[in-house]
């Protein structure tokens, strides 16, 4: 990946990190085609968009894990990013406690390691077995690890995965402290489009391409998000907005037609 990109119209300045006119296929079929992207310091942004659409292919091609057949990533220098992956398989008969799991593969002061525990929400877990966590404080695990370092940039793929929607809701509730206490941008996939819709600052829905990107309620109002979606969550994101009689239509909530 190239981090000293050439500057492109949508260049900005400010940007933690930005993709421009990114391309990635897979033996010669196309997965994401021409994505132009930024994320600034303290935004939240969610990637929704159907089974296959190239979200997580999205965001392995922004943390560098796949080299793009086209385009540029740029990260601001010295970027952290915290990464919590789609899943983790570990060996049900190892024998490791959260707190050694936080300390892979390199060993953290025990202060650093408590306050990773805390930000992520299971500040009494660090001795019990990963194995033994609920699925919820597992993810919750994985969101410690990458918090470790006081990431700039938190990406999380799917990471509220086989949670109910009570611990769904808690977990992104979550998401949004940890944002406000260390300030970093989050960039994150989920098929949990009401919980999501409530905590994202944006939203940018691909299929492939950048169908529509915008603020929550303008995005879900768009004809090409309904197509994918329908309009079935609606009732429920109805329910998180903060004032059910407001429609706001300021220049921030405009759907940008990327497609
Ligand atoms: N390393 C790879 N090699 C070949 N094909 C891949 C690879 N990674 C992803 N793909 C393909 O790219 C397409 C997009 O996959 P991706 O995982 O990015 O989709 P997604 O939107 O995250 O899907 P889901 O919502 O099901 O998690 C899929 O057809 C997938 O099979």
């Amino acid at each position: 990946m190239d981090t000293g990109a050439a500057m492109h119209p949508t260049h900005s300045p400010t940007a933690l990190i930005e993709a421009t006119d990114l391309c990635v296929g897979f033996g010669g079929r196309s997965v994401l085609e021409h994505i132009d992207l930024a994320l600034n310091p303290g935004e939240i942004v969610t990637v929704v968009g159907p089974n296959g659409s190239g979200k997580s292919t999205l965001l392995r091609a922004l943390i560098g894990a796949i080299d793009p057949d086209r385009g540029q990533v740029r990260k601001a220098a010295g970027l952290r990013i915290g990464y919590v992956p789609q899943r983790l398989h570990i060996d049900p008969t190892l024998p490791l406690s959260v707190r050694r799991f936080l300390n892979l593969p390199g060993r953290h002061p025990r202060a650093q390691v408590d306050k990773a525990l805390a930000r992520a929400g299971i500040p009494q877990q660090g001795d019990i077995a990963m194995t033994q966590l609920s699925g919820g404080q597992f993810q919750r695990a994985l969101m410690a690890r990458a918090l470790m370092d006081e990431p700039d940039l938190l990406m999380l793929d799917e990471a509220s995965q086989g949670l109910d929607q009570t611990g769904t809701a808690d977990f992104y509730r979550q998401l949004e402290v940890i944002r406000d206490e260390i300030g970093c941008g989050i960039l994150m996939v989920s098929h949990d489009l009401h919980v999501v819709m409530r905590a994202a600052d944006r939203v940018i829905c691909i299929n492939h391409h950048i169908c529509c990107q915008g603020r929550p309620e303008a995005v879900t109002a768009a004809p090409e998000y309904r197509a994918l979606f329908g309009t079935d969550d609606e009732t429920a994101l109805a329910i998180f907005r903060h004032d059910p009689h407001q429609h706001p239509h300021d220049h921030d909530d405009e759907v940008r037609d990327a497609g």
